[in-house]
């Protein structure tokens, strides 16, 4: 079981809330948040939200090919070059917002290690050239299955001990809202058709075709998936174990994450499954199109903070979220109190 933020921190943060020169409640959800993050932080008022890390987690999956994305995998190593070069989606928002920006390649098939333009940390911890096909065999061997999983703890590790204050995952992987569905399912107990979503963008027939995908793969799987170790082994690939691994380790540390959009959530939802009570060092940034990310929220008792139809991932919908959490914090740390103006 997981320690949750500081309850009586919460309690306080709440007086204060109360006590603003606002009228009760006038803050809303932002005076929820607040409260959240000053519990984590265990200090109120809490620190000004400065240092924001985001890892975005990327892998191929071997499941890409059997027609369940509207793209080729060919462009999961090409974006890890754009996010390199500050160029992709989420790079312009990162860089609006302040945020930091790590790539660490899981699983991609192309070898980016002989780029020279791809530092070799990028590279540092692949597990394996794409993961299995999850309708027709497993993610992964339990020896990648291990590595992968201490590579996530392992980055946490590190952005933690470089002073992040609240952290975020993001996602690169043609094809990931595939195996990233069969973990909603498997976590939830529902049918294929309703978590499995539109991913990139694919028409009614090739949907049709993604849900007979997911529900192969978790008949295949069968009451495996009732472990979550085994879920993530078998139905997601290097690149979920280690977003599942790098948000427990968050947890474990006593560290705030922001999720974003359908791999995010996916695995919050079962790294609660692996370490109960992990949940409430969680915020939601975005609703995703997905309606697997909203059913996997709702059982994490998750309401995101924004809902703007992004479907990109990457971690652009928890970056976008970022200047709403950074201005609640500010709301709860420089307003005046009521009772300072009255006299
Ligand atoms: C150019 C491009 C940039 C992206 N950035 C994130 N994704 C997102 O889309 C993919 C998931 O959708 P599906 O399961 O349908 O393939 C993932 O790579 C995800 O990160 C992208 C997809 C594309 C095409
Ligand atoms: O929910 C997401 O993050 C998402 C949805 C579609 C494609 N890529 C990501």
């Amino acid at each position: 079981m997981i320690t949750p933020p500081d309850v009586l921190v919460h309690s306080e943060a709440e007086a204060r809330l109360a006590g603003l020169a606002t009228p009760p409640g006038a803050l809303g959800r932002l005076g929820e948040v607040a409260c959240w993050f000053a519990a984590t932080q265990g200090q109120v008022p809490p620190p000004a939200l400065t240092d924001v890390r985001l890892v975005i987690f990327a892998g191929d999956h071997g499941v890409a090919a059997h027609g369940v994305s509207a793209f080729p995998s060919e462009i999961t190593g090409a974006m890890v070059r754009l996010f390199l070069a500050g160029k992709a989606g989420v790079s312009a928002l990162a860089a609006t917002h302040d945020v930091s920006v790590r790539v660490l390649d899981l699983g991609v098939d192309a070898d980016l290690a002989d780029d020279p333009a791809v530092s070799p940390d990028v590279t540092a911890r692949k597990v394996r050239r794409s993961s299995g096909a999850i309708h027709l065999t497993d993610a992964l061997s339990q020896e990648e299955y291990d590595r992968a999983w201490q590579a996530g703890c392992d980055v946490a590790r590190d952005e933690i001990a470089a002073g992040a204050q609240l952290l975020i995952s993001g996602d690169m992987g043609i094809g990931n809202t595939t195996p990233a569905a069969a973990m909603v399912a498997a976590a939830l107990g529902l049918p294929a058709a309703e978590v499995t979503g539109r991913g990139t963008g694919i028409d009614d027939a090739s949907w049709q075709h993604k849900v007979g995908v997911v529900q192969q793969a978790l008949d295949r799987v069968g009451a495996r998936a009732q472990d979550p170790h085994e879920t993530l082994r078998a139905l997601s690939s290097a690149d979920l174990t280690a977003t599942t691994a790098y948000l427990v380790t968050a947890a474990e540390a006593g560290v705030p994450v922001l999720l974003d959009g359908m791999m995010s959530v996916a695995c919050a939802l079962t790294a609660e499954r692996i370490a109960p009570g992990a949940a409430a060092w969680f915020a939601a940034g975005h609703r995703s199109t997905e309606p697997g990310q909203s059913l996997a929220l709702e059982k994490l008792g998750l309401e995101p903070l924004l809902d703007l139809g992004l479907r990109l991932g990457e971690g652009s919908g928890a970056v976008a979220a970022v200047p709403v959490l950074r201005g609640a914090v500010a709301l709860l740390r420089d307003v005046a109190l009521l009772s300072e103006v009255m006299g």
